[in-house]
Order: structure tokens, then sequence, then C-alpha cells
């Protein structure tokens, strides 16, 4: 396929979503270039998981309008051919592998990335490459010394890095993590911030949250969610003001920035 949009990732034009007849997203317009990184900041219930799961093709746009779809230039997209161009990382796939998985180890959750199962089988060839490539990933991924741990036995933090490694393996170009850090303590986000920071030499990050403080200097454009739509998006240093901020999230901001770090002063 003549690809006229070589190094778009998203590109969305009026794009609407309903749950039932409930509308949840109206006209979204996104569109998200590699070697950009973007966090989408938005209040609870302002549709940022929905709009997830529309560029996961979990959910599809309503066909009564008029809209624009493309993933990477493409408009359809196989589950399994996606995934290998954008790692997906959600808290539901988390809670999955903590439910299901609980039996594998560190390098089986990276290494079965390849096949997207859950564990390693006997049907299952890998190569030497493939090996090596895994050990690579936890190497990038700093969980290498726990190579032979279990799931059940893994920190939040550890479990989240395995699932990282997985989507790694096929070198995507772009990455989503929604909300990567819930459920860890103030150092462990810390220095997943660092590792997600990390990643965005490899890859594009598209990081969802609603945490400013998680805003890491790499990233250079922001979509604001509100009120079901994509309030503003642009250039990180014009669209993430305390006017905005203060718009998005209903209460006042005063937005602050030390240290390459975003923080609320007071409110
Ligand atoms: N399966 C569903 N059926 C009906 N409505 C839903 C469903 N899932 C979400 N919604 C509604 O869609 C809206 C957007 O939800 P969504 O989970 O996308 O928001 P969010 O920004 O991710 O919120 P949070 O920050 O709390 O995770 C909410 O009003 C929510 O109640």
């Amino acid at each position: 396929m003549n690809n006229k949009n070589p190094d778009s990732i998203i590109d969305f034009e009026n794009i609407y979503v309903s749950y039932d007849v409930k509308p949840i997203l109206e006209n979204i317009n996104l569109k998200i270039k590699e070697k950009q990184h973007w966090v989408i900041l938005g209040s609870n219930g302002s549709g940022k998981s929905t709009l997830i799961k529309l560029i996961s093709n979990d959910l599809y746009p309503n066909t009564k309008y008029p809209f624009k779809k493309e993933m990477f230039g493409k408009k359809r997209w196989g589950i399994l051919d996606l995934k290998k161009n954008l790692g997906i990382i959600t808290n539901d796939l988390h809670n999955y592998f903590e439910k299901q998985g609980s039996f594998l180890s560190t390098y089986e959750v990276v290494l079965s990335g390849y096949f997207s199962s859950i564990g390693v089988f006997k049907h299952q060839d890998f190569t030497k490459e493939q090996h090596k490539k895994a050990l690579e990933v936890l190497e990038f991924l700093e969980i290498l010394d726990i190579k032979d741990k279990r799931v059940g036995q893994m920190s939040t933090g550890q479990l989240r890095r395995c699932i990282i490694g997985r989507a790694l393996i096929h070198n995507p170009k772009a990455f989503i993590l929604d909300e990567p850090t819930v459920g860890l303590d103030i150092k462990a986000q810390n220095s997943f911030i660092k590792l997600i920071q990390k990643l965005s030499s490899k890859a594009s990050i598209i990081l969802v949250t609603h945490h400013i403080e998680e805003i890491f200097d790499e990233i250079s454009h922001v979509a604001l969610m509100y009120n079901k739509t994509i309030f503003k998006q642009g250039k990180k240093d014009e669209i993430l003001t305390s006017e905005n901020l203060s718009e998005i999230f209903e209460i006042d901001i005063k937005l602050e920035k030390e240290n390459q770090k975003y923080y609320i002063k007071s409110i």
C-alpha cells in the first residue's frame, strides 16, 4: 500500500464513539507523528481509556458520522500486526497477568510476547536471536537480575516492566502507557518514569495520566481531554498552562516548573 503519511502514528479526524446510545467521545481529531512524545491528560471519566480502546481497536467509531481513522498510515489492522507496531500497556493487561500468569517467570513473560501467548509452549520454536533479544530487553528494562522470578512473587513495578518487555521485543514504533504508575509508591513511581524516559529513545511514547508530575522532559506534545473530546492539543509549552489545566480539571490550578518537572503550586 502506498503510504502517503509515512511518519504518522495516529491520524484521526471527526471520530465519535458511543456505548450503546450513550456518546462517550465526540469529534476526536488527533495527529501523532513518529519522534513525538505525547501526554494525554484529563480528569476521571473524561474519556482517556475510551480513547485508548479506540486506538487499540477494542472499540470502533460510530459510523453515523464521516471519519478518518488511520494508524501508521493504514486504515485496517490485524490485532497482532498492530501490536507489533504499537505496545499497549494497560492496567487490565497487568491484572490479567497477575491472575492468569502468576506461574510465569520474567523471562517467559517477555519471550512469549513473540507469540502473544500467556506462557511458553513446546510447539513454539524460538530462534537463538529471539532468546538473545529477550535477554537484551530484560537488560534494558533493568530486570535481568529477576529473570527467573515468578509473576506471583513480583512487585507491581517489576510486573509492569515485564509487560513492557513483552511489547518491546517487537521493537514497536510507539508505546501507549495508560496510567502506568498506578499502585507504585513514590520511589517506584520515580524510577518507572525514568524508565519511560529511557524507553522514549527507542519509540514514541503516548503517556495517559492525570499526574502532572509525571510529564517528563522528553514529552513534546500534550492533548487535554475534557467533556468527551480533545479540548486542546499541540506543543507542550503552548498547551500546558495553568489556565488550560484549570479548565479541564474544573479547579483553580497554578502550574509551576522546576528542574524540568511540572508541579501544582497551589489550588
Ligand atoms: N463499558 C461502558 N459502558 C458505558 N459507559 C462507559 C463504559 N466504560 C466507560 N464508560 C463511561 O465513559 C466515560 C469515559 O470513561 P473512561 O473510562 O474512558 O474515562 P477516563 O478518562 O479513562 O477515566 P479515569 O481517569 O477514571 O480512568 C465515563 O462517563 C464512563 O462512565
